[in-house]
């Protein structure tokens, strides 16, 4: 029976990528998704900007809503300090088995927490079952229909702190406008627009930065 794309997308990274070497585990998925077949990853342009904003955060904590593939996860875990935890949530199963090992490919498993589950289900249980007081970075990038529902929940935790930052792809396209509407117009937010493209096409999207001031 035929391949499906998330496994076509880990057949690239084993043959192009090295071992152990995060970053070329995220450019053979941007050469694969730019040339040969197109994947819902951050990538490349996004990807810069989320860098940016991981770098200057610097978490001990991030939490993501959407695994996918895995793409952001590696792209986010190299950038962490040794001792730092991801926890990203992926509901999809044959999606969170391929991420397993475009991770482990990319020798981050021992910062990566990968939860197979709904993040409804999760958001409620990471405080206790990752020993986690507060998420210092929230990279959501799964349904754009669930983002605003989900901050909600992360608040209602207390998974916040004065500080915490918000990265929301897609907040163009596909789009996320009550989101966008409640993070803008929340005296709990300070938010902020970084404009770009739809990964690898010349379509506008861009990522919604937003800090949480308690
Ligand atoms: O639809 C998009 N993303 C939805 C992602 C959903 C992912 O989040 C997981 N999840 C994990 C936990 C949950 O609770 C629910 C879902 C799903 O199992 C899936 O792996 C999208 C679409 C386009 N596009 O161009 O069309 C571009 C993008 O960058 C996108 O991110
Ligand atoms: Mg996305």
């Amino acid at each position: 029976t035929r391949s499906t794309r998330p496994q076509r997308l880990l057949g690239a990274v084993q043959k192009s990528a090295t071992r152990g070497d995060p970053c070329s585990v995220v450019n053979a998925i941007d050469q694969f998704c730019r040339h040969t077949e197109w994947a819902m990853n951050v990538g490349d342009e996004k990807g810069c900007i989320l860098d940016s904003v991981v770098s200057e955060v610097n978490p001990a904590t991030v939490l993501e809503l959407g695994t996918y593939c895995g793409y952001s996860t590696v792209r986010i875990a190299r950038l962490l300090p040794p001792h730092a935890k991801l926890i990203t949530l992926e509901f999809n199963p044959d999606f969170a088995a391929i991420a397993r090992q475009v991770i482990a490919w990319a020798g981050m498993e021992e910062k990566v927490h990968l939860v197979e589950g709904a993040s409804g289900e999760w958001i409620p249980k990471i405080k206790e079952q990752f020993g986690v007081k507060a998420l210092d970075l929230v990279f959501l990038d799964h349904w754009k229909d669930q983002y605003l529902p989900d901050t909600k929940l992360i608040e209602e935790c207390g998974l916040l702190r004065k500080g915490s930052v918000l990265l929301a792809d897609n907040v163009i396209f596909p789009g996320a406008p009550q989101y966008l509407e409640y993070v803008r117009s929340s005296q709990q937010y300070e938010s902020q627009y970084f404009k770009s493209h739809l990964e690898y096409t010349k379509v506008e999207d861009g990522l919604e930065k937003s800090v949480f001031l308690g």
